[in-house]
């Protein structure tokens, strides 16, 4: 069966993903905890903001028609009747030929319609009381914070789907979001496969390696904003690697799989498909690396089965797992963000699939290049750890050229 494989295009197989998008309930959760949240609802600023007109400056509060008479040489003096602090109020009206000491922040008096920077008077004192001396005309109006000039009342602050960065954490404290409705992370579960494979902390020993994918994949979904839960990894024995996937897929949202997907005697995934009654959405895709990612669902959990090579790992997640978990966030914008990019060099290669190569980017002259991040292998591992994109090089040509257009996948921290 399995020789029988048809690769499919990855734009092909993305669709075929996407089409089991379920998206997540939501929950509220402390505004301290919310960066890199996703906002579950649309919200509306239920109040103007500023909430009454306010003072930009330290200078004094004056009535503008006192300082019509302001020349070059000639300065007003205003008798100064009050000081307010911001967070203070000044009760009074203020009256003719008189000023309030004012600070930046502070409501703007009843009577007052401009105000005049500190550093353009004189305060002195005589027989106990305070003077200003004024030394530039303002017009009706000038120097004031007006209520509602930063945010009107009923007014969108932030679209659900939104990822909540510090900015939107300063809005959401403006106007009072102690809790903050987000997208519930998905609970996404994660088995190795392979009986070559030790844990982090053993010590190596012939023939084996140590499991680097899972812990990748914890990175890959933390960054993708998921709650990775790690099951462990799997010798390849059938009876167990079955029991253990049906267990864990009753625990989980999706579940993804490393390793045991190819033709291989120990590649035991195919057969667990089958014996789940898993609908196979593909177990072949036109690409390079990660072809023989395979994607199957039992009922509307979809069990992504990534390849064991780390780099065809890394990009089976990053191409089919992401946009999943996107949807089930209800974000903004689905999959990672991608850029036209100049290649650095040449890329000989030739191949009838679409490639995803580690690559580097940088900005250059203002412009935007890239290049291999270094050796291009799917089983090697230290490109991955050099790369800051994935650089998408369509198929059926005969290799790229210095200086080519092509589009980067930018991965992010
Ligand atoms: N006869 C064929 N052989 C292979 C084919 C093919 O088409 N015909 N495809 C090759 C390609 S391409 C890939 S990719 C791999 C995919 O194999 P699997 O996804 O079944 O993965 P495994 O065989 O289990 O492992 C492959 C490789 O990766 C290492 N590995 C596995 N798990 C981990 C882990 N958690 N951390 C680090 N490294 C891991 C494993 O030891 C193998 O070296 O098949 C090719 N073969
Ligand atoms: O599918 Mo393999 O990842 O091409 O190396």
């Amino acid at each position: 069966m399995l020789n029988e494989r048809n690769p499919i295009p990855v734009v092909e197989a993305i669709k075929q993903v996407t089409k089991y998008c379920k998206k997540g309930e939501t929950e509220y959760i402390e505004l301290t905890e919310a960066r890199s949240r996703v906002l579950a609802e649309d919200l509306i600023a239920d109040h103007d903001v500023p909430s009454f007109d306010r003072s930009p400056y330290d200078g004094y509060a004056l009535r503008s028609e006192d300082t019509t008479e302001v020349m070059k040489n000639t300065p007003k003096i205003l008798s100064v009747v009050g000081h307010i602090g911001a967070g203070s109020v000044y009760h009074k009206k203020l009256e003719k030929n008189q000023a309030v000491r004012i600070m930046t922040g502070a409501p703007i008096p009843d009577g007052a319609d401009a105000i005049i920077m500190l550093e353009d008077t004189t305060t002195f004192e005589e027989s106990g009381k305070s003077f200003v001396s004024i030394r530039k005309q303002l017009q009706h109006q000038q120097n004031i914070s007006f209520k509602g000039e930063d945010v009107k009342n009923g007014t969108a602050l932030v679209n659900k789907g939104t990822v909540i960065n510090p900015g939107i954490i300063a809005l959401l404290a403006t106007f009072g979001y102690a809790q903050v409705p987000v997208a519930k992370k998905p609970v996404i579960g994660v088995i190795a496969t392979g009986s070559e494979l030790l844990e982090i902390d053993q010590p190596l020993e012939p023939g084996k390696i140590r499991n680097s994918n899972a812990y990748m994949m914890i990175g890959q979904l933390q960054r993708a904003g998921a709650i990775p839960q790690y099951y462990g990894a799997l010798t390849d024995n059938l009876e167990e690697s079955l029991e253990k996937i049906s267990e864990v897929m009753k625990e989980v949202d999706f579940l993804i799989t490393t390793g045991g997907v190819s033709v291989g005697d120990f590649d035991l995934l195919p057969e667990i498909y089958q014996e789940l009654g898993a609908d196979v959405l593909f177990n072949k895709v036109a690409m390079r690396p990660g072809s023989v990612t395979t994607v199957a669902a039992v009922n509307d959990t979809l069990l992504f089965g990534l390849s064991g090579n780390p780099s065809a790992c890394y990009v089976g997640f990053e191409l089919f797992t992401r946009p999943i978990i996107d949807s089930f966030l209800a974000k903004e914008t689905i999959g990672i963000q991608q850029e036209q990019a100049t290649l650095a060099v040449d890329f000989s290669k030739v191949n009838p699939f679409d490639r995803f190569i580690r690559g580097r980017y940088e900005f250059k002259n203002g412009q935007l290049v890239t290049e291999p991040a270094g050796k291009d292998k799917s089983n090697m591992v230290h490109s991955l750890a050099m790369a800051n994109c994935l650089i998408q090089l369509p198929g059926g040509t005969e290799g790229y050229k210095q200086g080519d257009k092509v589009t980067i996948h930018l991965l992010g921290e």
